[in-house]
């Protein structure tokens, strides 16, 4: 039975093959077992390693099997207790009579366990397990198993409440924490939050910390947003006189709500009367509009929100009547969503602690090896808990280096491409640029070419400095990163590479700010400046505009952005095609 062997060599990377746990898996041509099988009882071990890492210790399993790895244990654990149909093997296969011969003990801890976890049922355990909020324990030697969680994120909807009326009502007997870690280390039933510091409106909660069903939730007057997601309506920092506004990709709506409420609040307080600005939320996709309207319709911002259904932001038409007054734009583009927390591409694997084995003798040991080698299984070179398991995005469901490299081009050709449209909104003076990537190709480079860009210099488009931001992302320490190997040379001064990277904003996942990886820069650019030359356009095949970045020479002159960068997904292998 190869199953529980291959699903061992796969999730200890036995061959050491680059690229996502699903690639992996489906590029593998000499499995065995079905692709799916394997991928399924990976991720779903995986999932339970929180729980079954304590089971399989406490059972003293490891230390009476000396011949089952701590994968394996974990593999066949997850299958004994959890699963379906049980372990797939013959009832004479070797590792089916191992790991059953321990049945009633690995029962007995996984009771215990889910006692300890305030779930009455296995189905309770089951739900906890699946949100992705088990808490782990220590291990056997007292010493914490390390676990960075991350807290719930919860955004004070303004547009149909307050944050007083919710601390009052819906966190009513909340203890206000004075920092995010004792929040982030507090049981799901602990009655703590933290205001944040750089966000208004914005608390954090402890990681199990179970909303959903809550009224104020259903109601929308709480959403759940991520910290980093909060920060480019917050960034574009919308003003009454800013008139129409656009959210170029909008869907699911977290964004185009939290803009909306910024929005009404200064539009309420500070003119009453006038013309009402409006948001413009572009989706290109028409399932993701629908869900776009019901969250506009549920967060109450239909009021200035008009979702523009299954609509192409690139085929807008700046210079048209009806984005006259469009003064702002949000760009949060398809990425490669490689920051976010919690997908399967940060795969987190907890094992049994293998140090109970350790009495064997050096001579059972070698030959225990050499068992397990032929049997498909190399002694595993994995530490304890935690193990991490590096999975790509879905949309960047990278094989190896190339293809990640590849799909990343692609990305931010795309992202550059709908960032230098914005630009060309005739009367837009500000521009926000997201994404929940941690790729220098999709973030600071999409940035640079973006600036250096020939319609970004006629129109005098440049980064919103540091000391410009609003006082909440002003304090904010992440800043933009050079990557020596992705970003092309041709930065004409290091002065201004540096004053560009202040102005970038990260987010890193996994640290103790709790936050996903995230990325955000603005650009600004004054309603005085004159035009150098009309930038150069050419149309693309379908007839469309499209934006050809040439490079310019060396004593090209651009007011306060005196630099020569590539974009380094637009800009490879192209030669300079405009001269000034
Ligand atoms: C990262 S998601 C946006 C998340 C959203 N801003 C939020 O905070 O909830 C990107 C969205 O942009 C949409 N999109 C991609 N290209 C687009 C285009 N050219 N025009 C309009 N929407 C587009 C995608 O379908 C997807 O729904």
């Amino acid at each position: 039975m190869s199953l529980y062997y291959e699903a061992a060599s796969i999730l200890t990377n036995a061959d050491s093959t680059g690229g996502s746990l699903k690639s992996r898996i489906f590029n593998k041509k000499d499995l065995k077992s079905k692709p799916a099988q394997v991928f399924a009882l990976v991720t779903e071990a995986s999932k339970w390693s929180g729980v079954l890492k304590d089971v399989v210790e406490k059972s003293g399993l490891l230390k009476e099997e000396r011949k089952l790895t701590p994968v394996l244990a974990l593999l066949l654990a997850h299958d004994l207790l959890l699963s379906k149909g049980g372990v797939a093997a013959p009832a004479n296969h070797v590792l089916k009579l191992t790991i059953t011969r321990h049945k009633a003990r690995l029962n007995a801890e996984l009771v215990k366990s889910r006692i300890k976890r305030g779930c009455g049922t296995l189905e309770q355990l089951r739900e906890q397990v699946n949100s992705g909020e088990v808490e782990i324990t220590t291990a056997p030697n007292g010493s914490p198993a390390e676990s960075i969680q991350h807290p719930r994120w919860v955004r004070i909807n303004t547009l149909k409440t307050t944050l007083e009326i919710q601390l009052s009502t819906t966190f009513a007997g909340y203890n206000k924490a004075d920092g995010l870690a004792p929040v982030i280390s507090a049981s799901g039933s602990s009655k703590l939050l933290y205001l944040d510091p750089h966000i208004p409106n914005l608390i954090a909660l402890p990681p199990r910390a179970d909303f959903a069903k809550s009224p104020a939730y259903l109601a929308g007057h709480i959403i759940f947003q991520d910290k980093a997601s909060c920060f480019p309506a917050y960034l574009l920092d919308v003003q009454p006189e800013d008139e129409d506004i656009i959210d170029a990709c909008a869907a699911p709506g977290n964004k185009t709500t939290h803009l909306s409420a910024i929005l009404s609040e200064r539009v309420d307080s500070s003119m009453p009367e006038g013309p009402a600005p409006k948001i413009f939320a572009y989706e290109k996709d028409a399932r993701r509009s629908m869900i776009l309207d019901k969250m506009v319709k549920i967060a109450g911002a239909d009021k200035n929100v008009r979702v523009k259904v299954a609509k192409d932001f690139l085929a807008t038409k700046p210079d048209s009547l009806e984005m006259e007054h469009v003064r702002a734009l949000l760009l949060d583009p398809s990425c490669s969503g490689s920051g976010i927390v919690g997908r399967d591409d940060n795969v987190k694997v907890y094992l049994p602690d293998s140090k109970s084995t350790e009495a064997t003798n050096s001579l059972s040991r070698k030959s225990k090896k050499r068992k397990r080698a032929k049997a498909g299984v190399e002694t595993p070179k994995v530490p304890t808990a935690p193990l991490e398991v590096e999975e790509s995005a879905p949309e960047v469901a990278a094989q190896d280096g190339t293809e990640l490299r590849d799909r990343l081009k692609a990305l931010s050709t795309f992202q550059l491409h709908l960032l230098t449209h914005a630009m060309r909104f005739p009367n837009a003076r500000k521009i926000t640029y997201s994404t929940c990537s941690i790729h220098f190709e999709e973030n600071e480079g999409v940035v640079f070419g973006a600036l250096t860009s020939p319609i970004a210099k006629e129109r005098g488009w440049r980064i919103l400095a540091r000391d410009k931001q609003v006082l909440g992302l002003r304090r904010w320490e992440r800043r933009g990163s050079w990557d020596e190997d992705r970003g092309d040379g041709g930065i004409a001064t290091e002065k201004w590479k540096a004053e560009v990277l202040e102005g970038c904003i990260r987010c890193e996942k996994g640290t103790e700010e709790g936050t996903m990886g995230f990325f955000v820069a603005a650009f600004v650019r004054d309603s005085t400046f004159k035009a150098a030359e009309p930038a150069s356009e050419v149309m693309d095949e379908d007839g469309e505009e499209e934006e050809e970045w040439s490079g310019f020479s060396e004593d090209d002159a651009i007011p306060s952005e005196p630099a020569t960068v590539q974009s380094p997904a637009s800009t490879k292998g192209k030669k300079p095609k405009h001269k000034r």
